[in-house]
């Protein structure tokens, strides 16, 4: 699977945490990130993280773009939901994107903790069927 992990500053710990915590199930999987989000967890774990730009200079439009391809199976988005950011816009626009093609997504630590439970035992391999199918949003 491929997972997309970002975190706001202030959730940057918190992402360490979750990431050291399940890094075994993790290392299973093909990691992305935004720029500073995926060098902290690098640095924390020594994952292999393919790195994007930082958030406010477009690191999330680019896994934007990569959902909208299907590229990404799961999204891992600790937002900082007590501090208004610059690039808010492009925070919606990934969120929504997400909901557009149904990819399980996380923004709080809570529900990422669920997901990665989840990814464990196979809950998310229906994201393998879908794969090869979508090139637009499914009509419901
Ligand atoms: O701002 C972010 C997401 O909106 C995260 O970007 P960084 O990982 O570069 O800090």
């Amino acid at each position: 699977m491929k997972i997309a992990l970002i975190a706001h500053d202030r959730q940057k710990p918190l992402m360490i945490k979750l990431v050291t915590a399940y890094q075994p199930i993790l290392a299973q999987h093909e990691l992305f990130a935004t720029g500073t989000t995926g060098q902290k967890i690098i640095e924390a774990t020594g994952l292999s993280v393919k790195r994007f730009k930082s958030g406010p200079l477009g690191g999330d439009q680019q896994i934007g773009a990569l959902i909208s391809e299907n590229k990404i199976d799961l999204v891992i988005f600790l937002r900082d939901p007590l501090a208004a950011q610059p690039h808010e816009p492009d925070v919606n626009a990934l969120i929504r994107l997400s909901d557009v093609y149904e990819v399980p997504l996380a923004t709080n630590i809570g529900t990422a903790e669920v997901l990665l439970r989840g990814l464990d035992t196979g809950l998310l391999d229906f994201r393998t069927i879908v794969h090869d199918q979508i090139d637009t949003p499914i009509n419901l």
